[in-house]
């Protein structure tokens, strides 16, 4: 079998679906992106195409080895999301070709189900008891939400008791009878973030993610000392080279890769691994699409480590096209009183709407992320 043309689409609402086409008529999808750069991983996927076509796709490991080492620069957001892509597409290929879920290739079933967990809240925190009784109504009991909004690097006690405020009302409204994550978002330095999570502190939240930005890892150890909150991390972050620092620096006890953005699921599959060898769980990062999520679930189920998986049915970046929309078998997607039960389908187990897929794709929009600004007038991180 050889590998004859690679096809992008970027969608509503910011995501890009893969097409990797075989001279036997077999192809596979995968979800290549970077929120905010979805044209510049497109160009990455085209050029590393020329490694690809006329190759053999059942040899994922020597093809991820050529995509990643062949270039002398390498790693980082965008390649590493193109090399993700790929890899997805690869795996639904071998799979659709064995006729079994990736999760069997990759050893079969560690667990039954795993649990899903909902954001609420949207960019500024806002209705969250609102939408955490809407969505208690199908059956979650985890959430998401930002801990805060725009933070200084020092900042006021008033945005600090604006950000505990959400927080305490949510603890006063449901006790212990549901979890949440606060996600930092990188919007807190480490001055500020010291002070926001020992306000926190006894409001016990299910993590903090993103307790400062990734480039600022080395403050993981630092501030894990200070709390017995899980300390979350890991969407910024492109391969096992960055988690290596992170798992060595320690603090650390929740990663969270991103099956799009690191490499894909050969990679996230290593980083699982890494992780475990640390103590550490793993919760795969995914505000995105629905092949995303499915090479999410295929980690998960294979790794003893998984502990919650993100998805973004809800979620306030889903303007134009909600998280099933290009899926013809929605009902593969089993997901039942707040836990995903494995998809039996081969490969992913997404049989794409092409159709629909190919008629959306002329009106992606090019989605990004605000710009904020502090009362200053200087940049804020979003
Ligand atoms: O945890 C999450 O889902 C993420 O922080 C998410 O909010 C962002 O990654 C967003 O997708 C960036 O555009
Ligand atoms: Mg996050």
């Amino acid at each position: 079998m050889k590998i004859t043309k690679l096809t992008t689409y970027r969608l509503p609402p910011r995501w890009m679906f893969l097409k990797i086409e075989t001279d036997e008529g077999v192809t596979g999808w995968g979800e290549p992106v970077i929120e905010g750069r979805a044209r510049s991983v497109e160009a990455a996927v085209h050029e590393l195409s020329e490694y690809l076509i006329g190759k053999d796709p059942a040899r994922i490991n020597d093809l991820w080895q050529v995509l990643y080492r062949a270039g002398f620069y390498r790693g980082g957001p965008i390649l590493m999301s193109a090399i993700a892509g790929i890899d997805q597409a690869l795996w639904d290929i071998k799979g659709k070709v064995l006729d079994a879920p990736v999760y069997e290739l990759l050893g079969g079933l560690v667990r039954d189900r795993i649990k899903a967990y909902s954001w609420v809240g949207g960019d500024r925190p806002a209705d969250v008891i609102a939408n955490i009784r809407t969505l208690q109504e199908i059956g979650f009991d985890t959430f998401k939400l930002n801990g805060c909004e725009e933070m200084g690097i020092i900042d006021s006690s008033a945005k600090i008791d604006a950000a505990v405020a959400v927080v305490a009302e949510i603890r006063s409204a449901f006790g212990n009878t549901i979890e949440f994550g606060l996600d930092f978002h990188g919007r807190v330095a480490a001055p500020m973030a010291k002070v926001l999570i020992h306000e926190l502190e006894p409001f016990r939240p299910l993590f903090i993610e993103e307790p400062v930005l990734a480039e600022q890892a080395e403050y993981y150890p630092r501030l894990a000392a200070q709390t017995h909150i899980p300390i979350a991390a890991g969407e910024r972050m492109f391969s096992r080279f960055d988690f290596k620092r992170v798992l060595e620096g320690g603090g650390i006890s929740i990663l969270q890769p991103d099956l799009s953005h690191a490499g894909g699921i050969s990679e996230c599959f290593r980083i699982a691994a890494m992780a475990e060898a640390y103590d550490v769980a793993l919760a795969p990062h995914c505000p995105l699409g629905p092949l995303a999520l499915a090479s999410c679930l295929a980690v998960d189920f294979v790794s003893h480590n998984a502990v919650f998986q993100e998805q973004s049915m809800g979620i306030h970046y889903n303007k134009g096209a909600e998280l099933f929309d290009y899926v013809a078998n929605k009902d593969d997607f089993r997901i039942e009183d707040g836990w995903f039960y494995p998809n039996k389908r081969p490969g992913l187990g997404v049989e794409v709407d092409e159709e629909l897929v190919i008629e959306r794709s002329k009106t992606a929009p090019d989605w990004r992320n605000p710009v904020w600004r502090l009362a200053d007038g200087s940049v804020a991180e979003w």
